[in-house]
């Protein structure tokens, strides 16, 4: 049976592979958080996959405040770029399937047609600089790896988007969203199915890709559309100055064709995705 490590397991996108991985008897999975295993430290790292023979890992650890990254520069090198290149050097050494996952936000925003691959990369904060680091240092270490960027991961898990919206207009809050940025949202259980099917097909088309659900949305698209399936009566107005410490680029909707050719999984739009999402809420 394969061994298969999932880092970052408390999570957002943790969560969602582990609610899923049940489906997939095939793999013996483990699941770490910072506390079992801190990736910062490269010994620690190093001896927890010698005493583990493990086929793949899938890294969801990283470090996601892109305000808080601004000031605390430090620590989004350290997790998102030290930490990867441990884990892409263990990796390396006990030959074992690295996937990670990348941001849109290594992007400038400036292009007003979907990202590619080959497209020239030029994070414009910390945050976004920080996970390409970490790229390129699997990039340079390793061989068999899968890197997807994807945008604007939500799910009712954790921390996101779709959850602060919820909270503020289950508050009552008015709500003022930007609609000075262009992307793609992407539900993170659509994500986790995608790597878990990726994994059961054995696929060894190694390399960087980009993943994100199909379509285009304004963050004020994406409140309108939560706010409309919530049936919520809030008040949303929309905001073309929104303030923000860290800057983000205007436009990052990807181009997925290199992953819909490589591995034929289907991605569904954002809004019926978001729908599906509704479906399963209690
Ligand atoms: N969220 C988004 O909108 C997007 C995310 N991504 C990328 O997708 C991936 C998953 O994101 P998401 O699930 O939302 O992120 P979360 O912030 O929800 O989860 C990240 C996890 O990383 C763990 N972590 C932090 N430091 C360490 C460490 N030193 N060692 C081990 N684990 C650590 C944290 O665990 P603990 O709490 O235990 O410290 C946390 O649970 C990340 O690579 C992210 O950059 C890409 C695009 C959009
Ligand atoms: C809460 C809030 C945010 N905004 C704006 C700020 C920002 O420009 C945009 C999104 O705000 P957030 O802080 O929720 O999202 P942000 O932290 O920018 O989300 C990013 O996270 C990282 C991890 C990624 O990799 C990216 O793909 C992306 O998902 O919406 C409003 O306009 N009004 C609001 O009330």
């Amino acid at each position: 049976m394969k061994k298969v490590l999932v880092t970052g397991a408390s999570g957002q996108l943790g969560q969602c592979i582990r609610k899923l991985s049940s489906r997939y008897q095939e793999f013996e999975f483990t699941f770490t958080t910072s506390e079992d295993l801190d990736l910062t430290l490269f010994g620690v790292v190093s001896a927890y996959f010698r005493n583990n023979n493990f086929d793949y890992c899938i890294n969801c650890s990283a470090y996601t405040k892109v305000e808080q990254a601004e000031s605390e520069q430090e620590m989004a090198y350290l997790v998102n770029a030290e930490a990867v290149k441990n884990l892409a050097e263990t990796c390396c050494e006990n030959e074992c399937t690295l996937i990670h996952f990348s941001t849109d936000y290594v992007f400038d925003g400036k292009k007003e047609i979907p990202y590619t691959e080959e497209d020239e990369t030029a994070p414009l904060n910390v945050y976004g600089a920080s996970k390409l680091m970490g790229e390129e240092y699997i990039r340079k270490h390793m061989d068999r790896y899968f890197i997807f960027r994807t945008s604007w991961l939500y799910s009712d898990i954790g921390h996101n988007f779709f959850n602060t919206i919820r909270k503020k207009a289950a508050a009552g809050e008015t709500l003022n969203i930007t609609t000075s940025q262009k992307g793609t949202p992407t539900n993170a259980y659509d994500l986790a199915g995608f790597v878990l099917e990726l994994m059961a097909s054995g696929s060894q088309k190694y390399g960087t890709y980009h993943y994100s659900n199909q379509g285009e949305a304004t963050w004020y698209d994406f409140a309108a559309e939560i706010l409309a399936l919530s049936d919520s009566r809030t008040e949303l107005k929309e905001n073309n100055d929104f303030q923000t410490i860290a800057t983000r680029p205007a436009y990052s909707v990807l181009n997925k064709k290199r992953a819909e050719e490589a591995f034929g999984i289907p991605i569904l739009h954002w809004r019926e995705s978001l729908e599906k999402l509704f479906l399963g809420l209690d």
